[in-house]
């Protein structure tokens, strides 16, 4: 059964200055199921953040029904778990009192929030740093904080929005790695947000690939390929070739195709 279900949704915003509507998504549907990893994927502009915002109850419909759990999402809560670009952590705080915010929020006693912060530190590989503060941690330190504070609540699904983006490619190959440790062990569902093919290949059990604007998902495929991903081998080149062809505007003809035409 679907945990996620997007059913016809629209999205168009109003321009007044313009006098016109963007139209940021138009009729897309999708389901993503339990324990899935879903990455959405598309060019700049076509509507990745927003269908993500939607989820995430940020956003709304302008038509169709974005669900999580069989109910209709009205606003965020705390079934869904989201990690930004940046992580937002807040510098006067020490990890592990980033890590506990929301239990602050609901008043948990120090010593049950330090308990509880604990565990998702260990999960997240940072333990030793709990007393650091962000600005004495890598941007991919800071970044495992964010999905740290994200994982506590315990939520059903876990909304990333290119959480990586900022990263260099060494730190996001030891950042994809460890998110799908920290996927299998919480036995989360997460939608992915990226523009990268190789780290939608690298992390994803789905890849939505949507077009440029007015986006649409082109094409929902389910990657076949054993863990860890080789980035080297032909199935997942075939993967790669079969993506590219995809996001390429339609009427432009691939090199393979053009040399055979
Ligand atoms: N609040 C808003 N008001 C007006 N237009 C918006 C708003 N949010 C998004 N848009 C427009 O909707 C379209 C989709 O934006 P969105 O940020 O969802 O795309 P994206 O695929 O996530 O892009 P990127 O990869 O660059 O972050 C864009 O044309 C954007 O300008």
């Amino acid at each position: 059964m679907s945990l996620i279900t997007i059913q016809n949704v629209s999205r168009h915003f109003e321009d007044p200055r313009r006098g016109s509507a963007v139209k940021a998504l138009d009729d897309v549907s999708l389901s993503v199921g339990r324990n899935e990893f879903l990455c959405l994927l598309g060019p700049s502009g076509c509507g990745k953040s927003t269908l993500l915002n939607m989820i995430a109850g940020f956003d709304h419909p302008t038509r169709g029904v974005v669900a999580v759990g069989g109910r209709p999402v009205t606003a965020p809560g705390v079934d869904r778990g989201v990690v930004f670009q940046q992580p937002t952590l807040m510098p006067w705080l020490p990890v592990w009192e980033n890590v506990a915010f929301h239990l602050t929020m609901r008043g948990l006693p120090k010593a049950e929030r330090r308990k509880r912060a604990q565990h998702f530190i260990d999960m997240v590989g940072l333990r030793g740093f709990e007393n650091h503060f962000p600005s004495e941690l890598s941007g991919g330190m800071n970044q495992r904080v964010g999905i740290a504070r994200a994982l506590l609540m315990n939520p059903e699904v876990i909304l990333m929005d290119e959480p990586f983006g900022a990263l260099d490619e060494q730190t996001k190959m030891d950042m994809h790695a460890e998110l799908v440790r920290i996927w299998r062990d919480s036995q989360s569902t997460i939608v992915f947000v990226t523009h990268g093919i190789e780290e939608s290949l690298a992390l994803g059990t789905h890849i939505a690939v949507m077009s440029a604007r007015p986006g649409r998902i082109r094409e929902l495929i389910d990657v076949d390929l054993p863990r860890p991903r080789d980035s080297t081998s032909p199935r997942f080149n075939d993967y790669k070739r079969h993506i590219l062809q995809l996001l390429r505007p339609e009427g432009v003809a691939t090199p393979a195709a053009a040399a055979h035409g």
